[in-house]
């Protein structure tokens, strides 16, 4: 079966002195997902949200939205507990954090390969989804020993470089969301960056199921509109 259509709007964007109305008027308006997106100031040169506000965001939302949670960190291992702990659903990392062999070559060397899987059992060991984000060098076939090995829920195609909201879409991202569809039919496949009405349709098309939105769903007049336009391209596509 075709995995179920998502938007995931990313709370990076959203007024953080009002982060849980905020959260809430994005369920209201038929999010299923909230993105949070961390930033450790190392991996990428931003800083963002740490467990305490996961845990806060948790508390205010319940279980009516799943917290997708987005760590551009140089360790991730390090931070699964503590997320896990605060309530975080999906836990996906930056592959190439792990595994810098993605960035150069279609196969990652065995070492990081071995330290990838450990990374991901220990994130389904504590109980959360284990999603892998491919930022725009990573190949995606990098991705395949972990899909074999049953460890990767959802696979994040970035579609911008990682640190910033608001950047613009990079097309030529489309290939590469076309192929991960191919090989993977029943895998959620989720786009990040740039993604407004006018890029929403390329991605969905490509074969995309869960859409993260930031600036465009916040920067919204209407925000209910804004995450229904989505949502109907995403439908589209699925039709
Ligand atoms: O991971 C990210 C950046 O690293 C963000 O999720 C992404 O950029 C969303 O923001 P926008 O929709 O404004 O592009
Ligand atoms: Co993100």
């Amino acid at each position: 079966m075709a995995p179920a259509a998502v938007i995931s709007p990313s709370i990076l964007s959203a007024d953080f002195a009002n982060l849980a109305p905020e959260a809430k008027k994005c369920i209201q308006a038929g999010a299923q997902w909230l993105h949070v997106d961390v930033m450790d100031g190392h991996y990428v040169h931003n800083l963002t949200i740490g467990p305490p506000v996961v845990k806060s965001l948790k508390a205010a939302v319940g279980t009516s939205a799943v917290l997708d949670c987005h760590l551009m960190v140089t360790e991730p291992t390090e931070w699964v507990d503590d997320f896990a702990k605060a309530g975080a659903d999906i836990f996906t990392f930056q592959l190439d954090a792990v595994a810098p062999s993605c960035l150069t070559s279609e196969t990652v060397i065995p070492e990081e390969l071995e330290k990838a899987k450990a990374l991901m059992k220990a994130i389904k060991g504590a109980g959360m989804k284990a999603g892998v984000c491919l930022r725009p060098k990573a190949a995606a076939a990098c991705v395949a020993p972990l899909v074999e090995a049953g460890l990767v829920d959802l696979i994040l195609v970035l579609t911008v470089e990682p640190g910033f909201g608001g950047q613009a879409f990079m097309p030529e991202m489309v290939p590469k969301i076309e192929a991960l569809r191919k090989a993977y039919p029943d895998m959620d496949i989720e786009v990040d960056g740039g993604i407004k009405d006018s890029t929403v349709g390329a991605a969905a098309k490509a074969g995309a199921n869960v859409v993260v939105a930031g600036s465009y769903v916040f920067g919204a007049s209407d925000l209910k509109a804004a995450v229904s336009t989505l949502q109907a391209a995403l439908d589209a596509a699925a039709a």
